[in-house]
């Protein structure tokens, strides 16, 4: 049994233990284990994060301890409101801090992203909305959540979303800016990168989250991160110049409002960069508004009827399909039989089956970036091959006169650091 798999000892929390009666392991995260608890009088599931305040190698227990009261001040303040996850009870030990959430059985909508490959654009509607009004309602409260992924998304058993993980939220006053680099590298934006490399930036505020809206936007539609690289130098670089792209034949199918929606909250300059209320009423979401209006209409006969006929048309549609699928031209699918959508499924589904997740398409296109928490040995290798190159004597710049690229590759290999110890997330001070 790790580490992790234990439960701490009765004396040490013996309030948690009266109250509750903890259960099996549901994940585990860099700093805490998370089990599924009863509560003893009502007999109510819970979901219970333990956090090892001493027994924590890469943290200090100080850091921990000040990082996780920030966690349950700001929690306090925004849970249970609608897609936030819901902070049920609080105990601290000396040695353990234990929070107790809402359960939410299907875990994280990453791993529900892997087995579905990606989402369609009704999907990524529902899913974006409710995202967007966790994320409004963050920051009309001045609260930026700062690590925004799927990670941190979690799903109940109606695959509704809960923003959990306030690990990194912070509050912040008006005309106040911030430099800490922190959040998970494919996320980051523009402005918190530059002002790492650049000590006269003037910092980020809330819309580093927007940025990280863009980027949850585009992973959920095409299965694939938009910056990724398999170097993180050239994926910042990538990053601060806004470099992506819409790759045929995965964006082929997509909406224009889609990618118009992903451009408007992928845009470098933060200032430009389109607000959580205003991305709400970008057309991309008026489908959803048009349904929904729809279906909250009286009874109307005529309506009714023409339902009725729209369903028959579409299940002789569905029927004919399934009995004469449309056909294939041999040539095309020898030659590039990724352009054919039935076939682009199979094999991704194929491919997932045989590898237990995404796989490498391209060199631009690339899910291993998703998996990167898996990848620590790799990336402490590359840590290591980076800080020798950067520690040789002639490429030992000052402060002063380190070039853009120089700070750049020291920002990433403290990252690939970072990574390696501490799974996905990362703290810089
Ligand atoms: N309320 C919950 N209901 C069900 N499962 C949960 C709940 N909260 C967390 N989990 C599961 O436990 C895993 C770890 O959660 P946690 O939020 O502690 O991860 P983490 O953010 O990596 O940890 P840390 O805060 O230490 O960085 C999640 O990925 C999820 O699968």
């Amino acid at each position: 049994m790790t580490r992790a798999e234990e439960l701490p000892d009765i004396a040490s929390a013996k309030e948690f233990y009266e109250k509750y009666e903890p259960k099996e392991i549901l994940g585990v995260g860099v700093s805490s284990t998370v089990r599924r608890c009863i509560n003893r009088n009502t007999r109510q599931e819970y979901a219970v994060k333990i956090i090892d305040i001493i027994g924590n190698d890469d943290i200090l227990a100080e850091d921990l301890v000040n990082v996780t009261h920030n966690e349950i001040n700001i929690l306090r303040r925004v849970s249970s409101r609608a897609h936030i996850i819901e902070l049920v009870d609080v105990f601290e030990t000396s040695t353990f801090f234990f929070l107790i959430f809402e359960i939410l059985r299907k875990g994280e909508l990453f791993d529900y992203l892997t087995e579905v490959v990606k989402f369609s654009e009704r999907q990524t509607r529902t899913t974006m909305r409710d995202l967007l009004e966790a994320v409004l309602f963050l920051h009309d409260n001045k609260i930026i959540h700062r690590d925004l992924k799927p990670e941190n998304i979690l799903l109940n058993d109606d695959l509704k979303l809960h923003l959990s993980d306030f690990g990194f939220a912070i509050e912040l006053d008006d005309g106040e800016y911030l430099k800490e680099l922190c959040g998970t590298p494919g996320y980051m934006s523009p402005e918190m990168l530059k002002c790492t490399v650049d000590p006269r930036h003037p910092g980020y505020r809330h819309e580093v989250d927007m940025w990280a809206c863009g980027v949850v936007m585009y992973t959920l539609l095409a299965g694939v991160p938009p910056f990724w690289h398999r170097r993180q130098i050239i994926m910042f670089r990538r990053i601060m110049e806004g470099q992506y792209s819409f790759p045929s034949p995965d964006w082929d199918d997509i909406s224009d409002s889609s990618k118009d929606l992903i451009q408007r909250f992928l845009t470098v300059s933060p200032t430009e960069r389109i607000t959580a209320e205003e991305a709400l009423r970008h057309p991309f979401f008026d489908q959803v508004d048009q349904e929904s209006r729809y279906y909250s209409k009286a009874f109307n006969a005529k309506r009714k009827f023409r339902v009725a006929i729209l369903t028959v048309i579409a299940t002789s549609r569905i029927v004919r399909q399934y009995h004469n699928p449309r056909t294939v031209r041999c040539s095309v699918a020898a030659k590039d039989p990724y352009s054919v959508k039935l076939l682009r499924r199979l094999i991704d589904a194929s491919a997932f089956g045989i590898y237990g997740h995404w796989v490498k398409k391209a060199a631009d296109q690339n899910r291993i970036m998703l998996f990167e928490n898996c990848t620590r040995m790799e990336q402490l290798q590359q840590a290591k091959f980076e800080t020798e190159y950067n520690s040789s004597p002639e490429q030992s710049p000052t402060q002063d006169d380190e070039d853009f690229d120089t700070r750049l590759r020291r920002v990433s290999t403290s990252l690939s650091f970072e990574n390696a110890s501490y799974a996905q997330d990362i703290r810089l001070h």
